[in-house]
């Protein structure tokens, strides 16, 4: 080989050396350069707490162990219910702010020196302004009338105990209060909820299982209110908030088949209890009878109906008791429940439904909030329609805190 030919070998040599060198150096500047969220952890991250695996039993809802960088997922996280002991003393203040419109006008009035006719007259209309019905409050102010003369000088405790004593007197009844929600074997206890449209019937439901589940059972909500999509969603969304099962139909479905399969579903997964949510619509009597009784039907096909809960809406006063009697005509109620008496300062309400419909109050809603829903309780009930006693004392509360 020449030299010149030489020499021209190495200088290729050297120059694909180089070349090559430029490219390698190119593409570890490109490795490196690959965006961190294009890594594939967070994915996985996110897939290590599906939300089928959510706990549904309420003591094993402490917040999950976070994953380092999972991003958190949209669904409605499950919510801790409130205990439901002493519900109805907590929600007090709700109770009192819409009732002592009553409580505290008895015994302003009652307090006066001389109770002639005229002041007996503004009793009785503040009875019936507060939605008492006509017959309880004949009832009531004739006991009055006969326990303040015989009782003579009256002192502002005195009367505070008179007036005590005779509303619990009208608003007790023989019946049992409690839900009836005990498993029969291996047989969740089944409860209808039943009511016309907007009364609360879905919010009651979500606020029902809470309660149960902060009593530490397992609740299945049914979606029968197949009318409007927008009521099973509702549904659904509580379902996801308390952490319990729904079953749903699609919409315009048979009410009773959705009813039918929530409770076949709420057997198989060994719940304690199921809640049926119905439509509310109320063209006519014979609409409504058809459809609460077929659905009735169809739930029997597997045991018993426990409970048919009626929810009313206390702001409708008397006209709500006369649509609520239809339902009672249909369907065999067993309790219940007043929702919106946060709304109202007609509290009598409660005595005028249970003398009208000879069904006892079972639960009140006071408010839209989870927890707004307390048990019907007489005396914590008539303590707070008559606030701490310092209007008929002139601003001495000489009153027991509730306990
Ligand atoms: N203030 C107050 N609002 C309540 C109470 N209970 C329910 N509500 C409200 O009343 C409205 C109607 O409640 P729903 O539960 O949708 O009534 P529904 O009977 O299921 O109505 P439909 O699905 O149309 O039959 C909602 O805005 C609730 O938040 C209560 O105790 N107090």
């Amino acid at each position: 080989m020449e030299n010149w030919q030489l020499w021209l070998v190495i200088a290729a040599v050297v120059l694909l050396a180089a070349v090559a060198g430029v490219l390698v150096v190119r593409s570890r500047r490109a490795g490196r350069a690959v965006p961190p969220s294009r890594q594939p952890e967070a994915p996985e991250a996110r897939e290590a707490t599906p939300i089928a695996e959510a706990p549904t039993r309420p003591e094993a809802e402490a917040p999950a162990p976070v994953e380092a960088e999972a991003e958190p997922e949209p669904t409605p996280a499950i919510e801790v219910p409130e205990p439901t002991a002493g519900r109805l003393v907590r929600l007090r203040a709700k109770l009192s702010r819409s009732q002592n419109v009553l409580g505290r006008g008895l015994l302003t009035l009652l307090s006066r020196d001389h109770l002639d006719e005229d002041a007996w007259e503004e009793v009785e209309e503040l009875l019936i302004s507060a939605d008492v019905g006509l017959e309880p409050t004949g009832r009531i102010v004739e006991r009055l009338r006969e326990r303040t003369r015989v009782l003579g000088t009256r002192t502002p405790e005195q009367l505070r105990v008179l007036l005590s004593e005779e509303l619990t007197e009208a608003l007790s009844v023989d019946a049992e209060r409690s839900l009836n929600v005990r498993r029969d074997g291996d047989r969740p206890s089944v409860v209808l909820v039943v009511g016309v449209n907007g009364a609360g019937k879905t919010t009651t439901c979500g606020k029902i299982a809470r309660v149960l589940i902060a009593d530490g059972n397992r609740v299945l909500l049914g979606a029968a209110d197949t009318f409007r999509a927008a009521a099973a969603d509702q549904l659904e969304t509580w379902a996801q908030r308390v952490g319990s099962e729904v079953v749903r139909g699609p919409e315009g479905a048979d009410p009773a088949s959705v009813a039918f399969d929530s409770v076949k579903r709420g057997i198989e997964a060994g719940v304690d209890a199921v809640l049926v949510d119905t439509a509310g619509r109320l063209q006519n009597k014979a609409g409504l009878m058809d459809e609460l009784g077929k659905v009735k039907r169809v739930i029997e096909k597997h045991g018993p109906v426990d409970e048919t809960l009626l929810v009313l809406d206390a702001t409708t006063g008397q006209n709500g008791l006369e649509q609520a009697r239809v339902f009672t005509e249909v369907c065999d109620v067993t309790g219940v429940v007043l929702t919106k008496l946060d709304g109202t300062a007609k509290g009598g309400i409660v005595i005028a439904v249970q003398r009208r419909l000879n069904v006892p109050v079972k639960l009140i809603g006071l408010g839209e909030g989870p927890d707004d829903l307390a048990p019907f309780d007489v005396t914590q009930f008539v303590d707070a329609l008559l606030g701490d006693g310092d209007a008929a004392s002139g601003g001495s509360k000489s009153r027991q805190p509730v306990a």
